[in-house]
């Protein structure tokens, strides 16, 4: 046995942690600590994650060297993840960097968001000061056309313009190297991930400092604030591309859906309800059933469970911006979760279900009981 107490790692032993290796984490964060920034560091997880997990390290390591840091919680992440997942990320970042390296932007400023150029007023004002009313006025400029859909005027004309020649060029680029592109999903055959070619940073502030509010007022079932990963792209609908989108759920707790343009007839979008996984066939009840226009530089915002398609874009040429909004917690969370949930219609229907006939059940006995005692 080697002089550290382990068990030698071979075929059939599993290494069991000692005092040495055991690495730990507290169950409250130090909420006080200013976490260091990791992203010039190399490793197969994401900067923002070590940032996170900072908080939540022992006392004595808090203030040690970053690199002392890192390597305790790269250990401690390495726990929870696979080599299979490990070596998918890390292929995935170098996908990433071969793009970035060669593909050359047509307009920077999109790289970094910038609230005033890209954002109408209305929804400016509704976001940028932090006081006691804001989550006010963020409702006052949202409608709710269908239950759990939200509406609003997000995108200046100026920035859906500036978006779509991005993605014309870097189209282009695609074309002219033969460059082998990832598409957005396994439904959209056009498209691009905006993230792949340097969007990542602008979309995760989008999502942090817009998208999370929306969420905490909205979709608190499914994660409210803590959204806290993205995955951004855009699809287009018109003649010698996709034409229609079918129906479907996202890999989302929390969607957007913004309209860039460009000039089109039809595409409108079909809601059928939220579902869990259980019940993704379910038949829609009439109240769920909801059809909606896009409109260029209006949002959307739905659970990504909310069931739905495309209608065939019939003239022009469609393009939406789309943020899926996923929560790790939320996910954990669901992992233990084995009844009825809150947020699909099914499950809901059933539990009324149950109430009544729990309440059926009892009234029967009760009324039983008077005949009993009265007779
Ligand atoms: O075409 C649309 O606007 C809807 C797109 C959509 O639902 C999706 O990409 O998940």
């Amino acid at each position: 046995m080697p002089s550290d107490g382990t068990l030698p790692a071979g075929k059939g032993i599993v290494q069991l942690p000692t005092t040495s290796n055991l690495r730990l984490l507290r169950s409250n964060p130090c909420q006080n600590h200013n976490p260091d920034s990791y992203e010039d560091l190399q490793s197969e997880f994401t900067p923002l994650l070590f940032s996170s997990l900072e908080r939540y390290l022992p006392h004595n390591l808090l203030n040690a060297p970053r690199g002392t840091k890192h390597k305790y919680m790269r250990e401690i992440l390495r726990r929870y993840s696979n080599e299979g997942d490990r070596n998918r990320v890390q292929k995935h970042r170098e996908y990433r960097e071969r793009i970035t390296s060669n593909y050359q932007p047509l307009y920077r400023s999109l790289y970094k968001l910038n609230a005033t150029t890209f954002f109408v007023p209305s929804f400016i004002n509704a976001f940028m000061v932090n006081d006691n009313n804001r989550d006010e006025r963020i409702k006052s400029i949202m409608s709710q056309p269908a239950q759990g859909v939200y509406a609003f005027d997000m995108l200046q004309p100026h920035f859906c313009e500036m978006l779509l020649a991005e993605v014309e060029n870097f189209e282009k680029w695609i074309c002219e190297t033969n460059f082998k592109v990832m598409r957005p999903n396994t439904m959209n055959k056009f498209g691009a991930v905006l993230d792949d070619f340097g969007m990542d940073s602008m979309l995760e502030n989008l999502m942090e400092d817009f998208i999370r509010h929306i969420s905490k007022l909205f979709f608190s079932d499914v994660g409210g604030y803590a959204l806290d990963s993205h995955h951004g792209f855009v699809i287009q609908y018109g003649f010698n591309r996709d034409t229609d989108l079918g129906f479907h759920v996202d890999d989302s707790e929390v969607t957007l859906n913004v309209c860039l343009g460009k000039q089109f007839s039809g595409g409108e979008l079909y809601f059928r309800g939220v579902r869990c996984d259980k019940h993704m066939n379910a038949e829609a009840l009439p109240e769920e059933i909801f059809d909606y226009s896009h409109a260029p530089g209006h949002a959307i915002i739905h659970r990504g469970r909310h069931r739905r398609g495309a209608r065939p874009t019939t003239a022009g040429q469609r393009v939406n911006l789309l943020l899926w909004c996923r929560s790790s917690v939320f996910r954990e969370l669901r992992k233990h979760q084995k009844d009825f949930v809150s947020w699909c219609g099914e499950c809901q229907q059933k539990m009324r279900e149950r109430v009544h006939q729990a309440v059926t059940a009892k009234r029967v006995e009760l009324f039983r009981g008077q005949e009993e005692s009265a007779s």
